[in-house]
């Protein structure tokens, strides 16, 4: 299935929250992957940790494009072009880097993949838009400013996508807060893949954890 960068983008979108992911065993990520997308998450952000992240990455993209081809697999915590033209090269959907890395948007925009930078300042979100980032990501999202932040820079720059990431939680009244602010998509590890979960290998417990998420940012677009 051809993931383009627009139909990533609209599916990002559409399910609201990116799942962040990474753990070293390659059956543990199929098993966590294959959860998200069931609970509605298709579209999902494996990190770029550990040793060796790259074999494992290109590993899980190719087996995913046999065995779930709707799966749509980015890579995050990318800082320079080098790395980010290495995982465009073993399949990754999409990029998104902690900070803003103009040569990465450029190795991004020649491949047309999205790439999704970090941002902590208005000057930053503004760099992005001309670097033809559809969505940036306020990084880390609680810590500098959250959804007062964002609320503020909707004001004057109301064509902003911004995607909070870290410090994120997925009850309802968090997603109210931060959906409530104008953010298009929120960015959720640790509180939406628990450790523990993935130590019990519950994977059904972060498929339901997923489709509630995914269930709420949907509800609270109906009503506002
Ligand atoms: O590595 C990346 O690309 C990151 O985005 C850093 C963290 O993994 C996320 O910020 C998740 O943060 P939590 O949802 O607070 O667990």
């Amino acid at each position: 299935m051809r993931h383009d960068r627009l139909s990533v983008l609209t599916a990002l979108e559409t399910q609201g929250v990116a799942p962040v992911f990474y753990h070293p065993d390659p059956e543990v990520c199929l098993n966590v992957i294959r959860a998200c997308a069931r609970g509605g998450a298709k579209a999902i952000e494996f990190t770029n940790r550990g040793d060796f992240a790259i074999d494992l990455f290109g590993d899980l993209a190719r087996e995913l494009q046999t065995t779930d081809p709707d799966v749509i697999l980015g890579i995050g915590s990318v800082v320079d072009a080098g790395t980010a033209a290495m995982f465009l090269n073993r399949g990754a959907r999409f990029i998104v880097s902690p900070c803003l890395v103009p040569d990465v948007a450029k190795v991004c925009n020649r491949r047309m993949t999205a790439y999704f930078p970090g941002c902590g300042s208005v000057t930053e979100i503004g760099q992005a838009h001309e670097l033809g980032c559809e969505i940036v990501k306020l990084f880390p999202g609680a810590s500098v400013g959250g959804a007062d932040f964002v609320k503020a820079v909707m004001g004057p720059m109301p064509w902003t996508k911004i995607m909070p990431t870290g410090g994120v939680d997925p009850d309802e009244a968090s997603i109210a807060k931060w959906f409530g602010s104008g953010i298009v998509a929120a960015g959720m590890g640790s509180k939406l893949i628990t450790d523990a979960a993935v130590k019990s290998g519950d994977w059904a417990g972060i498929e339901a954890q997923v489709k509630q998420t995914v269930a709420a940012i949907a509800a609270f677009r109906a009503k506002a």
